[in-house]
């Protein structure tokens, strides 16, 4: 991207231009275009410019000055002591911390025999900065940094975070304000992420810009829906108190106001206790349950603060020492399809190796097809990869390499509308079926050949040979042997997972050719729990049909839904054999869960394993079908109609005797049961007589119908 042939002032401006408007869709916009550790090497590229060529420096230069300004909509705030930003050391080894005590030193003329210097070492929270303002212990004003000057009101929103008191405890200042970071927690942030995904819609890129954007919002509403935490690290302007003499003693004293302070921070004799932390919090950073982006040191003391004093930008006693940055930059070589244990296709891309979070990601996930289509992401493009804490690494948009001639010194017009995106890419709306250039989801299942199919609405691709495919051999056992389903004792996570991974049960129908023997060579069984186990795979041989249905695992079919399909249909066969038509006849049955079962029933593996079943002696409970649970006085009975009733039409009455499940034939014999005589009967009535028949009028049907 450097052009060769610019002079260092053309390099210059151009970084500034470039600076700016990055700064400009993180600040303002809340968007990012580039990653972090991006805007961090322009920033360092510039700085060592001007420091080479001190001519060039100007003071509206992005390293002079923090960027930021007001939204439009929220007002502005004045900081009377100004919210600086904070000298970044780039080096994430032991040189960063070696680096600032070096300077700290010089700067306050210590000499190489005086003793250390005491700092204080906390977390860098990847947020955003907050000033709280409390008049006499009450919160009266909560505003953004902006340009450092000059923030923005965001009290309404800020008083939806539970965590800030709205009241300090014990004895409060006239005047305290405190400096703080809003963050978002990570697991929050899956949360939210997770909610848009199966919404369909647009996902957010991390928690830094999510809560940014979320404490900027102009409706209260909407940000209660955005959980967000804080933690203060500072002070603003102070009235009627005696500032402790130390950092840690002043952050100590917020903590007893009631404020949220983080634990994890120590006071450090000398660089080598700033070293110490920063390893050992790196080791940390993973289980943290939010974002930090490196560790902040400050010279503990105030009055060596003071005598340090500040810079235009920063403050000359403390510095940020990074840790790798959690997102980069990087190549996507190929997409490959990964089938969860649910049957889930996951395109998970295969990138080339980048070292992102402290790890090398070679492997990210890219969710779904319509994810993929609305970050505009292709085979062979450049992406950018998140991967913080122990969340799974995602690609997160696809990145356009910023040609430097695009860059005013000004924002471009609709900025927001470009970032994270190609131009034009966010006005197409997600089509039904999502269409991805150059790639294409897999018809079948990789794992087992089975179809994949999306269900109408559907974010996700699925396998729909739940009870044969490979993929979802573990949870097809667990579901099966539930309590709900054919409820075998003692058959749990544990041991399904030995049993699949010493490949001795593979299928469903492998359950009921365990033997004892086999059973008590595993981990951690004794023979009398073994037997326990056949004994209640005997005991499950006669399931209802409902069970039996449900302990299939078919998609879109629970329990509720199986006794449906059981009493509708009566048995497998006709169940297995319905086509879409007939399965919507069953009450509360729609299209999606129609073609669930349809699809399912198609695939010749899931009806082998059924087929496998039945041979290893699994008898489901079948009945004659519809009207299964009604009460059915006529079963078994056989009813001869003859002449006109008074109210029911002949088919009239045939259907209320089926539906009791009596029979109705057209000719009496000794066989039948009941004749029905109305008006003008005939020789049927006379026959019934002979034979000694019991003959009813009308009134005496309904009566037997009703029981
Ligand atoms: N991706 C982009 O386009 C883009 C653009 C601009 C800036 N950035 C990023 O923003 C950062 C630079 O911004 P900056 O000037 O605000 O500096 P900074 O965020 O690196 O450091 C200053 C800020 O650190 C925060 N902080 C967190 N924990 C703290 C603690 N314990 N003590 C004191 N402060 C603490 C405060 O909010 C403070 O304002 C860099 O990480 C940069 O990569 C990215
Ligand atoms: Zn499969």
């Amino acid at each position: 991207m450097t052009d060769a042939s610019a002079t260092p002032a053309q390099r210059a401006a151009a970084l500034r231009a470039q600076l700016n408007h990055h700064a400009h869709c993180y600040y303002v916009l809340d968007t990012p275009e580039v990653p972090d550790a991006e805007y961090d090497r322009l920033f360092a590229e510039l700085q060592a410019l001007e420091a080479a060529h001190p001519e060039l420096l100007t003071a509206d230069s992005p390293t002079q000055r923090v960027i930021g300004a007001v939204l439009p909509g929220l007002t502005p705030v004045q900081h009377v002591v100004p919210m600086l930003s904070i000298t970044t050391e780039t080096d994430t080894t032991e040189g960063g911390a070696i680096a600032f005590d070096a300077r700290v030193r010089r700067e306050l003329a210590l000499a190489e025999t005086d003793p250390p210097v005491e700092y204080a070492a906390e977390l860098k929270f990847d947020g955003l900065a907050m000033s709280l303002r409390y008049e006499h212990g009450l919160l009266t004003q909560a505003a953004t940094r902006g340009d450092g000057e000059t923030g923005e009101d965001v009290t309404q929103n800020v008083r939806t975070i539970g965590q800030i008191p709205l009241r300090l405890q014990g004895e409060a200042p006239a005047v305290l304000e405190v400096r703080g970071e809003v963050y978002m927690r990570r697991d929050d942030f899956e949360r939210l992420n997770e909610r848009q995904r199966e919404k369909g819609e647009k996902t957010f890129v991390n928690p830094r810009n999510t809560a940014a954007g979320a404490i900027r919002q102009l409706d209260p509403a909407l940000v209660r829906q955005r959980p967000l935490c804080f933690y203060a690290y500072g002070l603003g302007e102070v009235q009627g108190w005696d500032i402790p003499a130390t950092h840690a003693a002043m952050l100590d004293a917020l903590a007893a106001f009631g404020l949220p302070v983080n634990g994890d921070r120590v006071v450090a004799q000398g660089v080598r206790g700033l070293i110490d932390f920063h390893q050992a919090m790196a080791a940390k950073r993973d289980a943290l349950p939010f974002d930090i982006d490196g560790i902040v040191y400050k010279v503990n003391s105030r009055a060596q603060q003071q005598q340090l004093g500040f810079k235009t930008r920063e403050p000359r006693w403390a510095v940020a020492h990074k840790y790798p940055a959690q997102e980069q930059v990087t190549t996507l070589l190929a997409i490959d399809i990964q089938v969860g244990r649910t049957g889930k296709l996951t395109p998970v891309a295969r990138l080339d190796p980048v070292f992102v979070g402290g790890t090398t990601v070679s492997n990210a996930t890219l969710h779904n097809l319509f994810e993929m289509r609305r970050k505009g992401v292709r085979l062979g493009d450049r992406v950018i990869v998140r991967r913080a804490g122990d969340v799974i690494p995602e690609v997160v948009s696809r990145y356009r390499e910023p040609p430097a001639h695009e860059y005013a010194s000004t924002p471009p017009e609709g900025a927001a509308a470009l970032a994270w995106e190609r131009p034009g890419a966010r006005s197409v709306p997600v089509e039904r079926f999502p269409y991805v250039p150059n790639f294409h989801m897999p018809r079948a299942c990789p794992v087992c050949n089975s179809a994949a199919a999306r269900e109408r609405g559907g974010m996700d691709y699925r396998c729909t040979g739940g009870v044969f495919c490979p993929a979802q051999r573990k949870q097809a056992l667990l579901h099966f042997a539930g309590r709900r389903a054919m409820d075998i004792e003692g058959l749990g996570d544990k041991l399904v997972e030995q049993l699949v991974d010493q490949g001795i049960v593979l299928s469903l129908p492998g359950l009921y050719k365990l033997g004892v023997a086999k059973l008590a060579a595993l981990d951690r069984m004794a023979e009398k729990s073994a037997q326990n186990i056949i004994d209640a795979l005997e005991k499950s041989k006669t399931p209802t049909l409902a069970r039996f249905l449900f302990s299939l695992g078919i998609r879109q079919v629970g329990e509720t839904t199986a006794k449906d399909l059981a009493r509708h249909f009566g048995t497998l066969d006709k169940l297995m054999g319905a086509s879409i038509e007939q399965l919507l006849e069953v009450p509360d049955v729609g299209p999606i869960v129609a073609a669930s079962i349809h699809t399912f029933f198609a695939q010749p593996h899931n009806v082998e394993v059924v087929e496998q079943l039945l041979a290893a002696g699994v008898q489901p409970k079948e009945s004659e079908g519809e009207g299964d649970d009604r009460p059915r006085p006529l079963l078994g009975k056989t009813l001869v109609l003859t002449g006109t009733l008074p109210t029911l039409s002949r088919d009239e009455a045939q259907a209320l005797i089926e539906a009791a499940g009596g029979k109705v034939s057209g000719s009496v014999s000794k066989k039948t049961s009941y004749v029905i005589a109305g008006e003008e009967a005939g020789s049927k009535l006379e026959k019934a007589r002979t034979l000694g028949v019991t003959v009813l009028d009308e009134a005496g049907l309904l009566a037997l119908l009703a029981g």
